[in-house]
């Protein structure tokens, strides 16, 4: 094998991102978790198995490690791992942010480039129904500290949710606005569980359409980012929607060590457990022969 050799799947698409779910746990209880589809975890990978799959990874051209959760800071060996990240691959995290003002610093130092923080609400009491958690200050806090650190941009993750805060999409462009490191992600809800909050973003595109000044489009999942009035905003409409799959650049490890070709299946997963060297990286290519865009 040479070097670095970027995979591809049956369908043309390039797999440089790699997603690693590093626990299931989390300390919030949000109404509509799905907790990136894992719904009966075993036990967690260890510090070792998560390094074996990224030096894997970097093999094979993965420019991008996301870790993921359930919250992924909650990980007593997070910072070992974040070090770990193989020279070349940004590293990045999504977490709720509860535990991020007293961590950012060391997470920066440890190599992290950025985070994107879970925030659903701005009204404490809001955050408080989604969440199950009257922490909103701490998130508040956390994201402030990551500015600080230098783990821009900061994306802001605001999952709409119909009847309870898709009246504060506002609100947010407000914070966001005037603050080049901050994102807004304007997230549709995906049906993991039975939810009655879900609400299609449509509206909600032709409203940031009709007030941008520019209107770009990502190559990751051909997302659509809108600039408006100092503030900008990026839609991620993953249901029924074709181009979002057919852009998918992302292989998936779950956090009981499979892996996992498509976020939204659960009969093609590949088991690393107690796996190396050249047997891993067979997996890591038949994973990669299994991808196929979910909605096509
Ligand atoms: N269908 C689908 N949805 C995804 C995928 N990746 C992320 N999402 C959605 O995007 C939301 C935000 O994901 P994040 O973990 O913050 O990362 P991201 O925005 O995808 O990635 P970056 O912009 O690179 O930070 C998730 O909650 C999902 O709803 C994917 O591969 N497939
Ligand atoms: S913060 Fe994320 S992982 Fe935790 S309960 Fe909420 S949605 Fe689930
Ligand atoms: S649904 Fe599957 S194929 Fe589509 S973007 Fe998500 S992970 Fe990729």
């Amino acid at each position: 094998m040479s070097a670095t050799e970027t995979l591809r799947d049956s369908y043309g698409r390039p797999v440089t991102n790699l997603r690693i779910s590093l626990t299931s746990r989390c300390n919030l209880s949000c109404i509509y978790c799905h907790a990136e589809g894992e719904k009966n975890p075993a036990t967690e990978m260890s510090t070792d198995e998560i390094i074996a799959i990224m030096n894997v990874a970097a093999k094979f051209g993965i420019r991008s490690i996301k870790f993921t959760g359930g919250e992924p800071l909650i990980r007593p060996d997070i910072l070992d791992i974040i070090r770990a990240v193989p020279v070349g691959i940004e590293s990045s995290v999504t977490t709720n942010g509860i535990l991020l003002a007293d961590m950012a610093y060391d997470l920066k130092t440890a190599g992290l480039r950025r985070v994107n923080v879970s925030l659903d609400s701005l009204n404490p009491e809001t955050y408080k129904r989604i969440t199950g958690c009257d922490c909103l200050n701490n998130v508040l806090a956390g994201i402030d500290a990551a500015l600080r650190a230098g783990l821009t941009p900061v994306k802001l993750n605001m999952v709409i949710l119909s009847g309870i805060n898709d009246n504060e999409i506002d609100d947010f462009l407000d914070y966001v606005r005037d603050n080049r490191n901050l994102v807004l992600q304007l997230i549709e809800l995906m049906h993991f569980k039975d939810c009655d909050y879900h609400g299609d973003l449509k509206g909600v595109e032709a409203m940031l359409a009709s007030r941008s000044s520019g209107i770009l489009t990502r190559r990751m999942h051909h997302r659509k980012k809108y600039c408006l009035d100092g503030a900008e905003v990026e839609v991620v409409r993953p249901l029924h929607n074709t181009e979002f799959c057919a852009y998918c650049n992302r292989l998936r490890v779950t956090s009981d060590g499979k892996l996992k070709p498509c976020l939204l299946r659960t009969d093609n997963h590949l088991s690393i457990r107690g796996t190396k060297g050249a047997e891993l990286e067979s997996l890591f290519r038949k994973a990669v022969e299994q991808r196929e865009p979910f909605f096509k």
